[in-house]
């Protein structure tokens, strides 16, 4: 399969974790949306977002297989996306220590040239450790969480205070490589 792999991506995570695939890409990101309909589910969220964001950069191409992502953090039905500020930040981890929640990561994958394309999403439950609000302070002044889906990153310093997981560890870090796997095999590309 000779078709280019685009990553519709500005994260430096998917980048790294697509990178560890040994494929060869390029980035190309356009701006979109973000919202969505109250209501809609998590699964449906980061589905459509994914394919929001793939769908924009395939546009811009002839050909090509476009890969978009998109991850959020799920709490007592409330979707957390990325802290909008610190205070934010605060109240998020505030929210998520000493129990459990969900991690929703959606992938899309949009052929340029024909227009074809697959949607799939991943679901992780997480247990994070108690917290107290100093260490919720002293996490948040790292600045780690700035960027991140639910204000924390379990592959950094995130990862101390994440107790367990059940489920696919990529999907948390924002990018679920198996699934992944799965539906470029789906496209024709076959990484091992
Ligand atoms: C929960 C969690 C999220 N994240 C990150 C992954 C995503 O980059 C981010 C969720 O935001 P997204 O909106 O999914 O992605 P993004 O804005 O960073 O990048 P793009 O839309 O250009 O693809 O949270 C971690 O890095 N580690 C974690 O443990």
């Amino acid at each position: 399969m000779s078709s280019q792999l685009i990553l519709a991506s500005s994260s430096p995570r998917r980048k790294e974790l697509l990178s560890g695939l040994g494929l060869s890409y390029v980035i190309d990101v356009s701006d979109v949306d973000e919202s969505f309909e109250p209501g809609t589910s998590p699964k449906d969220v980061v589905m459509m977002l994914a394919m929001r964001k793939a769908t924009a950069v395939a546009d811009k191409h002839q050909e090509g297989l476009v890969i978009g992502a998109d991850t959020i953090v799920v709490c007592d039905d409330e979707i957390l996306g990325k802290p909008l500020h610190d205070e934010d930040a605060r109240s998020m981890l505030t929210k998520l220590q000493g129990r459990q929640h969900q991690v929703f990561s959606g992938v899309a994958i949009v052929n340029a040239a024909t227009g074809e394309s697959k949607v799939e999403a991943s679901c992780t439950e997480v247990v994070m450790r108690a917290l107290s609000d100093e260490q919720i302070h002293k996490y948040v002044q790292s600045g780690e969480p700035r960027d991140k889906a639910g204000s924390y990153a379990i592959q950094g310093l995130g990862s101390t205070i994440v107790e367990r997981i059940h489920g696919d560890y990529f999907t948390v870090v924002g990018l679920p490589l198996c699934l992944l796997n799965e539906m470029l095999a789906e496209f024709g590309l076959e990484v091992i």
